[in-house]
């Protein structure tokens, strides 16, 4: 099960997230209105890692999202907002690099809306609905997964926190399409400054 934690901007913070959590991937919010927002002041003091990062973004120009790859030297590009598959095409054609695209989860799934990402995605992320877009600290009834009809690797995220390591490898057992975790405000002491201690007891639970 592999682990993303979102987020992260305070140099210090990354540092000690590297060292002592070690995730998969380390992401950074590109959306102006997030309390987490990573803005162009932070290319220079954010520290090269190693660790592959994830660029967060909101219903964002391609020349915007072109321009956050470069500056931050992304992996993948998390897109959090209502991307058209055209969209999605374009800008796979035009950056080459990973694309994740996320569904916001209400009180139902159309998976056929879903089936036109499925070529161009290297995953699906699963998030809550809420008008803020993302980073709301809401889980979504889970049991909406199980329907799950593609072979399409898939991340779990929303209001995700200490207490759902159990739950998640339960739904990891019948899901292995799932291939991993995205954490974010339940793992913060601040926006944008996450809680070490907390994420490294998340991280032996699900990895013990
Ligand atoms: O965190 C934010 O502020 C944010 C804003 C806009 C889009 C996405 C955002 N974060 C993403 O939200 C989910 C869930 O976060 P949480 O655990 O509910 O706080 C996560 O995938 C973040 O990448």
């Amino acid at each position: 099960m592999k682990i993303k934690v979102c987020g992260m901007r305070d140099p210090e913070n990354v540092q000690r997230l590297i060292q002592e959590v070690k995730p998969d991937w380390i992401g950074l919010i590109f959306y102006s209105q997030s309390s987490r927002y990573v803005s162009a002041d932070f290319a220079e003091s954010f520290p090269e890692t190693g660790i592959p990062k994830v660029g967060v973004f909101v219903n964002e120009t391609i020349e915007f999202v072109l321009s956050k790859v470069d500056e931050f030297n992304l992996s993948v590009i998390q897109l959090h907002g209502n991307e058209s598959p055209e969209y999605v095409r374009e800008l796979k054609l035009i950056t080459g690099k990973k694309l994740w695209k996320v569904v916001s989860v209400g009180d139902s799934i159309d998976w056929e809306t879903l089936r036109n990402y499925v070529g161009l995605v290297e995953n699906f992320l699963f998030d809550t609905a809420t008008p803020k877009h993302g980073g709301s600290g809401k889980r979504f009834n889970w049991q909406i997964l199980e329907s799950y009809p593609f072979e399409k690797g898939f991340l779990l995220s929303g209001g995700l926190d200490e207490g759902s390591a159990s739950e998640i490898l339960s739904l990891a057992e019948k899901m292995p399409q799932m291939v991993g975790v995205d954490l974010n405000s339940k793992f913060e002491d601040a926006p944008g400054l996450k809680n070490i201690e907390k994420l490294k007891s998340f991280k032996n639970k699900i990895r013990p």
